[in-house]
């Protein structure tokens, strides 16, 4: 139902025209069954007749070409809708939703599941033209006998029931394939990822194949040929249903009933007529089956095809703010094992402009997770992140994580600078390379770099960049200057962060690099998830 719902939304009148012409093919050619039988039946060939028949071909035809052309437009556009709202639902969505539900699942959604709710997609219009030409074809057999209506009702009736086992646990299999195919992706990146380590370790790389990569892949192939199997013979069970009416009719319903010969014949036109729809649409049963299980993994994802994301206007930051504060906030990981759950906080901080703020501490202390909050990428649990007089809640998080430029230790560069393509900023983008000591290696024109295939260093270079052409009030570093030489190390030090601090930025620095913490006004310790000391650079003692 949602998967119409969608459809409805996306190409709500290209799809009213195309079924207006299915239907008006679908009926046309009903009414040629009827002329054909009758033909057949009276024994009559007169012009009319003729020029009937060629009228209803016509437009038969006419129309479902017409409506055939629509349809593959619509398909085609409704496919490029699905995928661009489920990516607006993916950029709208919290980080810890996304983090939780963990990229196998993203990328078996965005490739598997986009693909099979797109081919039920393009199969569900047709379907309904087959629907309203089968339909059609009812009414015309109703007409001729308001019995043979009841038997096949009733043979429908029968059919369905039957049917409804095979298609329960046809989709049962389907979606256990469909579970296991998220296993599979996560085999396939680590594969993908781990390439260097499986070519150096061949014993290793054996172990992998064929103790993860191989069952998981096999159990998807068993799930899908289950539940696909399932499919093939309802496909056959319907067939026989089918010809199990045609031989009532036939046979036997003359012996109940008075029929005459003549309209024996119109059935069983009408019936070799319906065989096409009818076997389409079973056909198609396991295309929507894959879609169903599709559509409910999106809801179990917390996603919707038919949740529009209003794009909510976002007002222009504060770059003169003042006073920056954490009260009592903290934030939790929960894990599935017992006494596992870290919690950051209740972390208590307030922070002023123009401040340089190393945050230490040992790993797994809770450094990135703060950072993490700091910039309103989580949400805190308990407490209340203030900007000025300012509460940050739901309403306003996209606003405030706006004050925020973060070069994270895992990092992300973008080809490109987003956002920023005019050709004054490719003018100051050239002065940072030359800064950075990258204008050697890396153009920039119009925005985009020239290469990213570079060191990890000077990745991260390009990424600082990306910060600085970024220009907002609160600059985060999360372990930036780890993978830098000690000379260029030491121009991050004392050249880039106490330039930002003279600017008025505030910078948070994640560092393990005691000797330059002097450069700083404060050094925030944490241990387990709790802040352990605040000191100036002076009384630290590393
Ligand atoms: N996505 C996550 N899900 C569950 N637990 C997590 C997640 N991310 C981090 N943790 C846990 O939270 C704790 C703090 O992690 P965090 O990355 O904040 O530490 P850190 O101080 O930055 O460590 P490091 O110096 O090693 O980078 C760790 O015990 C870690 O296992």
């Amino acid at each position: 139902m949602s998967l119409v719902l969608f459809l409805l939304q996306t190409s709500g009148p290209a799809l009213g025209i195309a079924l207006a012409t299915g239907l008006v093919s679908g009926s046309c050619s009903a009414a040629l069954i009827a002329l054909i039988s009758y033909t057949i039946a009276q024994g009559v060939t007169g012009g009319l007749v003729a020029a009937a028949f060629v009228g209803l071909g016509a437009i038969a035809l006419t129309t479902a070409m017409v409506s055939r052309i629509l349809l593959v437009r619509f398909s085609q556009a409704a496919v490029v809708e699905l995928q661009l709202q489920l990516c607006r639902q993916i950029l709208a969505a919290e980080l810890k939703s996304l983090e939780s539900l963990g990229l196998p699942s993203l990328l078996v959604l965005l490739t598997e599941d986009i693909q099979a709710i797109a081919a039920a997609a393009g199969v569900l219009p047709v379907l309904m033209i087959n629907i309203a030409g089968t339909v059609g074809c009812m009414v015309y057999v109703s007409w001729l006998s308001w019995q043979v209506l009841a038997l096949v009702l009733l043979i429908t009736l029968v059919a369905s029931f039957s049917c409804r086992w095979f298609l329960v646990a046809g989709r049962r299999g389907l979606a256990a394939a469909r579970n296991h195919q998220e296993r599979l992706f996560q085999h396939f990146r680590s594969l993908i990822d781990g390439i260097k380590e499986l070519k150096l370790h061949r014993l290793g790389r054996q172990d992998f194949f064929e103790l993860d990569l191989q069952p998981t892949a096999l159990q998807v192939k068993h799930y899908n040929q289950q539940g696909l199997s399932l499919f093939a013979v309802l496909d056959s069970w319907g067939k026989f249903i089918y010809f199990f009416a045609v031989g009532l009719v036939l046979f036997a319903l003359p012996n109940w009933v008075g029929i005459s010969p003549s309209t024996r014949v119109a059935y069983v036109l009408t019936f070799t007529y319906l065989l096409g729809p009818m076997e389409n649409l079973v056909n198609k049963l396991p295309l929507l089956g894959q879609a169903s299980v599709a559509l409910d993994k999106l809801k179990a994802l917390g996603l919707s095809i038919n949740a529009p994301i209003a794009a909510a206007a976002v007002p222009p930051i504060d770059p003169s703010w003042q006073r920056l504060e954490l009260k009592g906030v903290t934030h939790s990981y929960r894990t599935d094992q017992e006494g596992t759950e870290f919690t950051l906080g209740p972390v208590n901080l307030t922070v002023h402009p123009g401040e340089l703020i190393f945050i230490i501490g040992g790993n797994g202390s809770g450094k990135s997770t703060l950072a993490k909050v700091l910039t309103g990428l989580y949400r805190p649990q308990t407490g209340t992140i203030w900007l000025d007089q300012q509460p940050i809640d739901e309403q306003n998080q996209e606003w405030y994580r706006q004050h925020f430029s973060v070069v994270f230790a895992d990092f992300y560069l973008f080809d490109r600078l987003l956002g920023l393509s005019s050709e004054a900023g490719d003018s100051q983008a050239q002065d940072y390379l030359k800064k950075l000591q990258l204008s050697h290696k890396v153009r920039i024109d119009q925005g985009r770099f020239s290469t990213v295939d570079l060191s990890q260093g000077q990745r991260k270079r390009l990424a600082l960049l990306s910060a600085y052409m970024e220009n907002r009030p609160i600059y985060l570093f999360d372990e930036w200057a780890a993978d830098q030489d000690p000379a260029f190390k030491q121009v991050f030090y004392t050249q880039f962060l106490p330039d930002l601090k003279a600017q008025g930025k505030t910078v948070f620095v994640i560092s393990h690099d005691d000797h330059y913490f002097y450069v700083g006004d404060r050094i925030l310790k944490l241990d387990y998830g709790q802040i352990e000391f605040e000191q100036s650079p002076a009384s630290f003692k590393s």
